[in-house]
């Protein structure tokens, strides 16, 4: 559509009802840390690599979710795009502004545009200020009202606004219940008039009774207000009917972009059905089986390589000369990983073996270990593949994970941990990373 500005993960600026608020390009934020002590004494520094080149785009009025396991560095996006940690590279730009540049003057007036609500709202207010205080605070730094009797007034009409009364501005954080503090932290996000709310988990410290009350709050200030909301959650099951669009993040970097329902009826990636696999359905027939993830979130020291979910991922793709069928090469796989992050523990499994009053010679103790993680599969192997297990897991058994981890590396190759996924577009505003897609 000529004149209608397309942007490198959103849809087009019209589609989303307003003109581009925040966008975000190649966003990194690595914290510096010592990895071990050899690292320390040897003056090597490993980086936590939080965020790790994120696209993101955001519209006036538009709710952009931001899902993944914890971990995955959804906290630490939203707080870099606030500019509450300083970016270690990439463009953030508020209105067409870069914000990595402004100085500290420019920045502190920038800060009334955008907004952060927090997961934990009794932890995030200052427990020796009334409300009445903590709303106030803000417009005295920003010169909002004439006068304090001004600000009180604005104040009380916020706290009206978020469902609470007037008369309860002197009140302490503490004689309120936990969906009445998040309604305050709300009132606090507000006082400045921002465009742009950030909400890191607003709901997932409040009992599920009040949830949807916070949930409904903040959908009609943002259509009241016209806001535009970074909705920061763990759970898809709450993004439903709340976000126009998800983003979905593992490990650092966005896997998957779309619209809400794209996302749900036409999800790409498989960190992204994994996910869906777990929201609960009210209609029973379109029920999918639960896609159970092994193991957490890696660590963001030392990201696997390639796609990053490969260590996890339930549909690794076979290289092109595999042999078997993709669940053998799965399975094989699975046990590939197993072995390469030292997981496979021969010494338990010896354990069990007496326990069973069975025989714990080093050849047995192989076999165990094999049948546990492949079972029948193994008699659905090419023959070199068995072989490379065998000698694999013997290495395990007599101490050299080392040499373990390199035969079956070499023997169950995958184009998901050699390489790095391109970020494809799959129709229209939707973007999935993954070597499945074309
Ligand atoms: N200040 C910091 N210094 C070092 N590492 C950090 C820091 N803040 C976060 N991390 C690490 O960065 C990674 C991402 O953390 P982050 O809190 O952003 O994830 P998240 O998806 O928001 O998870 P959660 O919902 O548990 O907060 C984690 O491994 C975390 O330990």
């Amino acid at each position: 559509m000529s004149g209608t500005k397309q942007t490198s993960d959103g849809p087009p600026a019209e589609a989303a009802g307003g003109e581009v608020v925040l966008e975000a390009s190649g966003v990194k934020k690595h914290f510096a840390q010592a990895d071990g002590l050899l690292d320390r004494l040897l003056g090597e520094n490993a980086s936590v690599k939080a965020v790790d080149g994120v696209d993101l785009t955001v519209h006036e009025g538009e709710t952009v979710a931001v899902v993944g396991e914890s971990g995955c560095g959804k906290s630490t996006l939203g707080r870099t795009l606030l500019q509450h940690y300083d970016a270690t590279a990439g463009s953030v730009r508020y209105r067409g502004t870069e914000l990595t540049d402004l100085s500290d003057r420019e920045m502190r007036a920038h800060r009334r545009n955008v907004q952060m609500v927090f997961q934990d709202p009794l932890a995030s207010l200052n427990p020796r200020q009334t409300v009445g205080q903590i709303l106030k605070a803000p417009m005295e730094v920003h010169g909002i009202g004439d006068s304090d009797a001004e600000r009180t007034e604005i104040a009380s009409d916020l706290l009206e606004r978020v469902g609470l009364k007037a008369n309860q501005l002197e009140r302490y954080p503490k004689q309120f219940s936990g969906g009445q503090q998040q309604r305050i932290g709300i009132a606090r996000a507000l006082t400045l008039e921002p465009d742009l709310i950030v909400a890191d988990e607003p709901v997932s410290a409040l009992d599920v009774s009040v949830q949807a009350q916070i949930l409904n709050l903040l959908q009609e200030l943002q259509d009241e207000l016209n806001l535009s909301l970074i909705f920061i959650t763990h759970d898809l099951s709450v993004v439903r009917y709340l976000a126009d669009r998800v983003a979905v993040m593992y490990l650092g970097e966005l896997v998957e972009t779309a619209p809400t329902d794209d996302l749900f009826d036409n999800p790409q990636h498989p960190y992204t059905e994994s996910l869906l696999s777990a929201v609960p359905r009210i209609d029973p027939t379109a029920r999918t089986d639960r896609i159970l993830l092994e193991g957490s979130v890696p660590s963001p020291l030392h990201p696997p390589s390639g796609c990053r979910f490969h260590t996890r991922c339930p549909k690794v793709v076979p290289p092109a000369d595999w042999a078997g069928s993709e669940e053998a090469f799965r399975r094989a796989f699975r046990y590939r990983t197993r072995l390469v992050a030292g997981e496979v523990d021969p010494a338990a499994a010896r354990e069990r073996l007496r326990a069973e009053g069975e025989p714990t010679d080093d050849n047995r103790v192989v076999d165990h270990l094999i049948e546990g993680v492949l079972g029948e599969t193994r008699a659905h192997l090419p023959a070199d593949a068995v072989t490379a297990i065998d000698e694999a897991t013997t290495a395990a058994v007599a101490g050299n994970d080392e040499r373990a981890a390199r035969l079956v590396e070499a023997a169950f190759p995958s184009p998901c941990a050699g390489e790095t996924p391109e970020t494809v577009t799959v129709d229209d505003a939707h973007t999935a990373a993954c070597h499945r897609i074309e």
